[in-house]
């Protein structure tokens, strides 16, 4: 096979198959196109089979694109690569097969995070332990199992749950009662069934013939061990960049792909240099970004596009930022003929995602919220309108269906079922309820929790868009609610900022009726963009990992949004948490890593009514890759452009 497109180096990583490989490169280095090309080679040079070839990618949505790319090169369509998947996509692949050994049978049913906090709730009520344990003991049961040895992982740490060993061994317990696994059970069951059954674990290296695995500086233990059963003798290359490590908050270890040599002694290790994404600006402002943390691999990295300087914009607010973004998305569009979905704006959190909809919509740009769903398509959002959708607009049976167990009220189907025998054409649901309840036939806790769902939707009528809000936060119970809905603490924080931004999107409305258009239209225009595929692309810095763009605005860059507040102190010893700037600066080299020729940084003066700062990282970047144009601000003496820094 001619290798077309690939230098040297990438070529050596893809004609190793003797020893593992180890490819640690930073980004735009040709990492993912390299391990995609091994995959075609090993195909079609070395004869192995497409169905025995497992290649691990980060998401299910880059699965697919290595899968469309390998139809190109090998003319085999997707379903020729059955082990393309993400490291759970096929760990439920191999359960499926082998679930008979732990008790299991098809089809299992796989909780979802709300119907595993339902399901821990019992357990702890059952074992005498107090609520507040909850979501601590939720994200213990996850660390745990993602440890690859959860008892041990108990053992080891301080427990910060009473009980938490029984509390474990109950609630898996209920859920194999029930047939069911959750998330971490994919992966810790396979270990588990490959341990115990050595000839399951042949079976399986005998199956992969040879194994690949894509942003490997993200793997946690678990992944790692299951990693380590399945491959033999030196079938094996991963590719990685330990600066883009972004996900150590959910258990990943970049110290395996560190120590990968020590633990496959014999590997190969390729390094490679050139960035073929972006200009020689965008990578050298990144290199220079990263080389403030302490803890990385040292690399070179270099690139041979000419390209302008990474303009840095300082405006007032939020809004300014969005539409100054917007109108420059235009400029690039009808000045450049560039198309929009060539160009993107990335974030920090979900929550800044609302300003930019506003002004895209406002000068009519197509965009696309790429990952996350949309804010408007978020369930707190839309449980907290319909709660005040159902105040008053008592006929939209959707939205009262939506709350009348949210937060649970014990109506259940018998309740429901009750209700709908009071429905005649006429009357909706939230009448039949009313006349159900007033007819006696609902009885017990449902009966006066509905009771008092009805006074609240008539005092919610009465108040203010954002005096409703914080109603349905407080005294409806949506914040406790919320808590334990949420995945984990990240999880619940993101949904609390998101109700945070609807307060204040709220405060501007006159009334509840004109909010709720005003919400309405957003959502609208949204559907209508997320189908046809053309459109500016929005989306998280978290998102964006992998991805490249030829206009990139990395928007937000501001104190306490990145490197975000959170990430700042370590709570237990209240000191600067270096470790977690460190992990905030790596995801600002993924945002700024992702422009193939103009990178665009901005942030703005106040945010959400709150004034800030531009971020630390903004001067971590040298001068001379910068165009920085900063507001004059009156009264401090006239800023000069060239020298306004610090
Ligand atoms: N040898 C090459 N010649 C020309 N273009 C290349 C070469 N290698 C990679 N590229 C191109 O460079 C870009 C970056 O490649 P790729 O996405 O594989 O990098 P990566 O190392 O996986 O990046 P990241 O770290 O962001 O995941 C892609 O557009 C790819 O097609
Ligand atoms: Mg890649």
């Amino acid at each position: 096979m001619e290798m077309v497109g690939l230098s040297p180096e990438q070529e050596k990583a893809v004609r190793c198959t003797s020893s593992p490989v180890i490819v640690a490169a930073g980004a735009g280095s040709g990492k993912t196109r390299t391990l995609t090309a091994k995959i075609a080679y090993l195909v079609k040079e070395c004869g192995y089979s497409p169905q025995r070839i497992l290649a691990i990618t980060f998401t299910n949505k880059a699965a697919d694109e290595m899968k469309s790319r390998l139809r190109a090169m090998t003319g085999l369509d997707e379903e020729a690569f059955p082990w393309v998947r993400t490291f759970h996509s096929a760990c439920f692949r191999i359960l499926k097969q082998e679930c008979h050994r732990v008790g299991l049978e098809r089809p299992i049913s796989v909780r979802s995070d709300s119907q595993q906090t339902t399901i821990l709730k019992g357990v702890l009520l059952e074992l005498n332990v107090d609520k507040k344990y909850l979501q601590p003991a939720k994200w213990l049961i996850s660390m745990a199992k993602n440890s690859g040895d959860p008892y041990a992982f108990m053992e080891s740490k301080k427990m910060s749950v009473p009980g938490i060993r029984g509390i474990y061994d109950r609630y898996n317990e209920i859920l194999r009662s029930q047939n069911a696994v959750d998330f971490d059970d994919i992966l810790l069951l396979v270990k588990e069934i490959m341990q115990k059954w050595p000839d399951v674990r042949r079976h399986y290296q005998e199956l992969f013939d040879y194994i690949l695995v894509d942003e490997f500086q993200d793997s946690n233990r678990l992944q790692n061990d299951i990693m380590e059963l399945l491959v033999r003798n030196g079938n094996l290359t991963v590719v990685g960049d330990d600066y883009q490590s972004i996900y150590t908050f959910r258990g990943a270890e970049p110290r395996f792909f560190l120590t990968f040599p020590e633990s496959f002694p014999g590997c190969s290790i390729v390094k490679l240099e050139q960035n073929y994404r972006s200009t020689s600006t965008i990578v050298s402002a990144s290199n220079a970004l990263i080389a403030h943390n302490r803890m990385k691999m040292e690399k070179r990295c270099y690139s041979l596009k000419e390209g302008p300087p990474i303009l840095a914009k300082e405006l007032f607010d939020e809004r300014d930022e969005a539409e100054w973004i917007a109108h420059k998305c235009r400029e690039y569009f009808s000045g450049h003929g560039i198309p929009w979905h060539d160009m993107a704006v990335l974030y920090r959190t979900r929550f800044c995602s609302k300003a930019f909809e506003e002004a895209f919509r406002k000068l009519r740009i197509p965009y696309r919220i790429v990952g996350a769903r949309g804010f408007y398509e978020s369930k707190e959002i839309q449980d907290i309108n319909a709660y005040l959708v159902s105040a008053v607009n008592p006929r939209d049976d959707l939205a009262f269906e939506r709350i009348i167990n949210v937060p649970r009220r014990g109506v259940g189907a018998g309740t429901l079922k009750k209700i709908n025998s009071f429905r005649s054409p006429g009357t909706s649901l939230q009448d039949a309820c009313w006349l159900a309840l007033q007819s006696g036939t609902i009885t017990g806790k449902a009966a006066a929790e509905l009771t008092q769902l009805k006074e609240h939707l008539s005092v919610i009528a009465g108040l203010s868009p954002k005096e409703a809000i914080s109603f349905v936060m407080d005294k409806v119970g949506y914040e406790s609610y919320l808590q334990e809905y949420a995945r984990d603490r990240e999880d619940f924080i993101n949904r609390l900022e998101n109700v945070e931004l609807l307060t204040y999107v709220a405060s501007k409305s006159s009334g509840i009726e004109e909010f709720l258009e005003e919400c309405a239209l957003i959502r609208e225009e949204q559907d209508e963009d997320q189908d046809g595929k053309e459109g500016v692309k929005l989306m998280t810095f978290h998102a964006a990992k992998g991805l490249e763009f030829r206009i990139v605005f990395v928007a937000g860059v501001e104190e306490g949004l990145i490197p975000h507040w959170r990430s700042l102190f370590d709570e237990d010893s209240l000191q600067e948490n270096i470790k977690g700037v460190e992990e905030e600066r790596r995801l600002m080299y993924v945002a700024m890593t992702r422009a193939i020729e103009r990178l665009h940084i901005t942030w703005a003066l106040s945010r959400q009514g709150r004034f800030c700062k531009p971020s630390r990282f903004l001067w971590e970047i040298p001068e001379e890759f910068i165009i920085l144009e900063r507001i004059e601000q009156k009264g401090r003496g006239c800023y000069d452009h060239h020298h306004a820094r610090r």
